[in-house]
This record gives C-alpha cells, sequence and structure tokens, in this order.
C-alpha cells in the first residue's frame, strides 16, 4: 500500500529552486533512505512529505491517519520533566494517561535515557533530547515515520536500539523515511535508498536493484507504458522488460494474465 507519493514536486524559497521534478513514493513497511550532500534538500522532502511544507508546484499525497515526525534539531526550553512532556504529547494523540505514561517509560528505557525521566526538558544533553524526540514519535504507532538525521548524537546502545525500533515500526506496516549520512548505517537499516543532487532525484537506475524478465509475447501488451517499466528491449523472440526489484510481481502477473510466457527472471544490480 502506498503511504504517500510526491509527484512532480517542486520547491523554490524565494528565486532559489531548492526542489526541482522530484517523483517519490513511499510504501508501507518500507525503509526508505534519503541521501544526498549538505543542501542537497534532504530535510525539505521530509518536511514535504509530512505537510510541515507545501510544495511551489506537483502534488503530495498522504494516506496515513497518524504521522510522525522527528526534526533533525529537538530542542526545549521546557521546564516539564520529560516524562510528563510525554504524556502531554501522548495525550494530545489521544492515549489515555495511563497508557501514554507506560508506553513512554518503555521508550525511553529501551532507548536507555540517562539522568532519568524526571530530569526538566530545557536541561537535556542534546543526545538525551533526541531520544525523547524519537519516543515522542513512536507513543502511539504511526502509520507514516519520518525522521531527520536521528541517529546524530546517541550514544552507542541507543544507535542499535534506534535501528530495532525503526525495523520493528517497519514490521508493523507503517512506512518510514530518513536522512542519513553513514553509508553504514544506511545500508544496516534501509531497504530502499534514493539519492538527491543539488534538488533531483538521481535516476532509480542508479538507486535500486532491478530485475529484468525475458517474455515471450502473447496478447497486445504496451510494456512501454506499463506502470515502473525503466526499460523494453524488443529481441528476436520476445522482449526484456527492466524494472525495479519489488515491481516485476505485478508485471509477471500482467505477462501471465495476456498469455505471455516468461522465459527468465534475471536480478541487475545497480549501475
Ligand atoms: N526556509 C528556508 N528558506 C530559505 N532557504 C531554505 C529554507 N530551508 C532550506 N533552505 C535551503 O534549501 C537548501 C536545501 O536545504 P535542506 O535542509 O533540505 O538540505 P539537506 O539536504 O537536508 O542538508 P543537510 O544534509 O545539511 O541537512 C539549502 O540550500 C538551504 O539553505
Amino acid at each position: 500500500m502506498e503511504v504517500v507519493r510526491l509527484r512532480k514536486v517542486s520547491k523554490r524559497f524565494g528565486r532559489r529552486e531548492i526542489l526541482a521534478d522530484v517523483d517519490l513514493h513511499l510504501n508501507a513497511g518500507e525503509l526508505l533512505a534519503l541521501v544526498g550532500a549538505n543542501g542537497s534538500g534532504k530535510s525539505t522532502v521530509l518536511r514535504l512529505m509530512v505537510g510541515l511544507s507545501r510544495p511551489s508546484a506537483g502534488t503530495v499525497h498522504r494516506n496515513a491517519a497518524v504521522v510522525s515526525y522527528v526534526p533533525d534539531v529537538f530542542t526545549s526550553h521546557d521546564r516539564l520533566s520529560a516524562s510528563a512532556y510525554l504524556r502531554h504529547m501522548g495525550r494530545i494523540r489521544g492515549l489515555s494517561t495511563r497508557t501514554a505514561r507506560d508506553r513512554s517509560l518503555e521508550l525511553l528505557d529501551r532507548l536507555a535515557l540517562s539522568g532519568g525521566a524526571d530530569t526538566p526538558m530545557r536541561k537535556l544533553s542534546k543526545g538525551n533530547a533526541q531520544k525523547v524526540a524519537l519516543a515522542q514519535a513512536l507513543l502511539d504507532p504511526p502509520q507514516l515515520l519520518v525522521l531527520d538525521e536521528p541517529w546524530a548524537g546517541l550514544d552507542a546502545t541507543a544507535h542499535s536500539t534506534l535501528r530495532e525500533l525503526l525495523t520493528e515500526t517497519a514490521e508493523q506496516g507503517a512506512a518510514v523515511a530518513f536522512t542519513e549520512h553513514s553509508a553504514e548505517v544506511v545500508r544496516s537499516t534501509a531497504t530502499r535508498v534514493c539519492e538527491l543532487d543539488r534538488g533531483k532525484l538521481t535516476s532509480p537506475r542508479q538507486q535500486t536493484a532491478l530485475t529484468e524478465l525475458h517474455l515471450l509475447p502473447g496478447a497486445d501488451l504496451d510494456w512501454d507504458h506499463h506502470a515502473d517499466v525503466l526499460e523494453v528491449r524488443r529481441t528476436e523472440a520476445g522482449v526484456t522488460v527492466l524494472l525495479p526489484t519489488g515491481t516485476h510481481d505485478a508485471a509477471l502477473l500482467t505477462a501471465l494474465n495476456h498469455g505471455w510466457s516468461v522465459v527468465s527472471v534475471r536480478q541487475v544490480k545497480p549501475e
């Protein structure tokens, strides 16, 4: 199920174009890493995804009742303790006081908030404030979870706990998107990676594992305009169709339903 889709999205700040023609979708169960150099537009894409920013052109569609967002900087001048803040946030999200309290204590415990849940928010270190920001996002299980450099400032224990929490959230059916500069963290966490280069997404051929289908014709089918197809090559006997891995099942089904025969299904490494 598609949880969020950006179609031909551009974003301008004044006369500067920050994003140009970004087409991007995110499915339930996916962990998408958005990578790219500083200033390439990653945070802007995340803010558009959750609705904190509006596109200058193009559209953003969301299909999620609970949306959670962790900004890159989370500072609080609050006198409230971390646990009181989280209880409050839980109530705002419609949880009972008891559920909000139990869930926040469980999350703070897993993330090993040092200094205790009763520390006033304004006295928390950067890493501990980040833990509270993460707990806040996970209080009520989200369908769309968006995090801007969530590992920044976390200690080693919380580092791996965060990966577990994100994987669990995706396994429960959420779509998860995050930005991250460490290639190692991206490799060990993401199920898909998209790269931004000066406001433009680099091509899917460079981003994803691909599958090549070799097919023999049946009834009339317009592969050039079939969803997700990246490339079609006609061979003497048939056709080879290139698609991002994961979308090829639907294409195979279409082929079989139209009386086509499948000669081979081959994985192709991204460029
Ligand atoms: N509100 C704003 N007004 C003007 N320019 C902005 C605004 N927000 C972002 N920008 C500019 O848009 C560009 C992209 O910023 P963005 O924060 O999306 O990049 P990023 O890829 O997340 O960078 P980093 O890796 O450093 O976090 C930058 O040049 C930034 O200065």
